[in-house]
């Protein structure tokens, strides 16, 4: 028999969860999560993730504790946590899901790590997903992912069944430190760090505060909320009902927040795991009948990739961690200027570029969080090309307000977004023509963008084109209530993309991209469908670079 530490981490459920499962086998077992204060401190993290992670938090407890054990919750840096733990009551083992974060997350991993062969606890890491570590190529990996869904899932431990690991002195794991580094946005002092017990909720206890954490003061109003329950109920929802209206329902943004499935946050905290999901999926399209249930089967198959995406697109970031900050294709490297031109920036993160469908999109992604895929893509698209801003400071922004931000998933969207990987098809954006197809009768402008219901059909499309007139008619003046956009949109994306093509056609730029697809690129039939955008028609060629620079402009 042996004592073990279980560590949540992005990864907060008891159902499929094999460090638990383990652990339980070999003996009693100390549940934790820590609050990791220079975690928080990263400029990805915002107060929406923390308030969602306080919740899934909570519905964790009640789940362990009907196993029979209580979630400990520790504030600290995780070295150091640990080291308190362990002088309190020595433990042989730690038990965790391999995570794929940001660099942060990676560094405080590698000093785990560290710390565990300084004590002889053995870590044991499990895949949480399709993720593979220390993969040397993309062959064979769809392969293996289908070999990791079709497993049993674990079930969740029976009630009662878990033995706790007792911790003799709380009073004795005080006094914990937290890094003083100066370089941490806005950490101020933390309370008193120590192992906590109590039952939830923890309100004015051992929580930090956001501010003592320094992650400001917005929530989105209609974010969701986190927990495994919640996540349960979207799923059973959208597998019964919405997944009808995937297809053809997700790319607007007036329909997409019902036809999408809104499990994306439940997916990034790990209140759900995607095997289960994957099979919930499977069990779902077996019951449904070939004829009435047509609908419901083509939109679940779609549905379907898209979950293969997930781990296909946090596979990069596993096998290059430094896609977080720096180019896929090193050649380019100085295409944009990594200082973000401020006013520019600011207009985006404010709403107020001018094109009536990027701005509406920004407002509805602050007051919900989300965001459907297409509508992200057209933000970056409009962010990297019309703007001309690097993608860094404007994906740092669009992580904050991302309820579901996945560091995996939206470093290497933001990257592809951006056209600077080097292996997929530039992809531009026009936020007019999107408009066209997508919000023909203004709808969901109006409904974000109040100004814009006094505005005539006429001119929804160019507002600031209004000439005095119709602006005195309608009581909406451009400048003020209107703004008029800092670039000339055309001109401003045929510049971009003339940029962006003649560097991609530089020899040496040509040739460093069949390193990239050997590492990253998808393999066999999944190969095109799994870089597409959804809905993305795509110029049939057998020549490489035709299919890279097919246009949606
Ligand atoms: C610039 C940019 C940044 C993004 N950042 C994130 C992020 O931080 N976290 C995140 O989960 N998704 C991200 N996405 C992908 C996608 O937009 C969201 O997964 C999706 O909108 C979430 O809503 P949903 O769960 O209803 O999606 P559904 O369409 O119902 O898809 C189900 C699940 O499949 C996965 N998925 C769907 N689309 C993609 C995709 N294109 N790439 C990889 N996985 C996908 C997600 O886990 C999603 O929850 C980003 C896309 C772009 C263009």
């Amino acid at each position: 028999m042996s004592t073990s530490v279980v560590w949540f981490k992005r990864d907060l459920r008891v159902h499929d969860h094999a460090p638990l499962m383990q652990a339980a086998a070999r003996g009693p077992l100390l549940a934790l999560v820590v609050v990791e204060p220079t975690l928080w401190a990263q400029e990805d993290a915002s107060l929406q993730h923390y308030a969602f992670w306080q919740e899934c938090v909570a519905d964790l407890q009640r789940q362990l504790q009907r196993a029979g054990v209580p979630l400990h919750l520790a504030v600290g840096e995780m070295v150091e946590v640990l080291e308190a733990l362990w002088s309190a009551q020595p433990f042989e083992a730690l038990f965790s899901h391999e995570e794929t974060g940001n660099a942060t997350s990676y560094a405080r991993d590698r000093a785990v790590g560290q710390w565990c062969r300084s004590r002889s606890v053995a870590w044991h890491e499990f895949a949480q997903h399709g993720v593979v570590r220390r993969l040397k190529n993309r062959d064979h990996w769809a392969t293996r992912w289908q070999q990791h869904m079709g497993q049993a899932t674990l079930p969740a431990p029976a009630p009662g069944s878990l033995r706790g690991l007792t911790v003799s002195q709380d009073s004795s794991l005080r006094g914990l430190t937290v890094s003083q580094d100066s370089s941490l946005r806005g950490l101020t002092a933390l309370p008193e760090i120590g192992l906590h017990r109590q039952t939830m909720p923890w309100a004015g206890g051992p929580w930090p505060s956001p501010t003592d954490l320094g992650l400001g003061s917005h929530q989105p109003p209609a974010r969701q909320l986190g927990g495994r329950r919640a996540g349960l109920q979207v799923l059973t929802d959208f597998l019964a009902e919405r997944c009808g209206d995937y297809r053809g329902g997700i790319s607007s943004p007036l329909s997409a927040p019902s036809a999408c499935s809104r499990l994306s946050p439940y997916l990034a905290w790990g209140c759900l795991g995607l095997r289960e999901v994957v099979q919930a999926t499977q069990r779902r399209m077996a019951q449904l009948s070939s004829t009435s249930g047509q609908r419901q089967q083509r939109g679940l198959q779609a549905f379907m990739s898209r979950l293969h995406w997930h781990c296909h697109f946090i596979q990069k970031l596993e096998s290059e961690p430094e896609l977080e900050w720096r180019n896929l294709h090193r050649g380019y490297d100085g295409l944009r200027d990594e200082v973000a031109d401020p006013v520019r920036l600011q207009a985006l993160m404010n709403g107020r570029t001018g094109w009536p469908l990027v701005d509406a999109c920004v407002a509805m992604l602050h007051h919900t969080g989300w965001l459907n895929f297409r509508m992200r893509a057209m933000l970056v698209s409009v962010a990297s090309y019309a703007l001309w801003l690097h993608w860094r400071p404007v994906g740092l922004w669009l992580a904050r307000e991302f309820l579901d931000y996945e560091p995996g998933i939206h470093w290497s969207q933001m990257q592809m977004q951006a056209g600077t990987t080097g292996i997929n098809t530039t992809r531009v954006y026009n936020p007019l023509k999107q408009a066209q197809d997508h919000d023909p009768h203004g709808h969901f402008v109006r409904r974000w963008l109040p100004a814009l219901r006094r505005v005539p059909d006429t001119w929804l499309l160019e507002p600031w084109r209004m000439p005095a007139s119709v602006q005195a008619h309608c009581g909406v003046q451009v400048g003020v209530d209107i703004p008029v956009p800092l670039v000339d949109l055309s001109t401003a994306t045929r510049e971009a993309k003339a940029r962006v093509h003649t560097l991609r056609a530089q020899p040496e730029v040509r040739a460093a991209r069949a390193a990239i697809v050997d590492k990253h690129g998808s393999r066999g039939p999944l190969r095109d469908r799994l870089d597409a955008a959804p809905g993305t028609r795509r110029r049939r060629s057998s020549a490489p670079e035709a299919v890279q620079q097919t246009l949606d402009f």
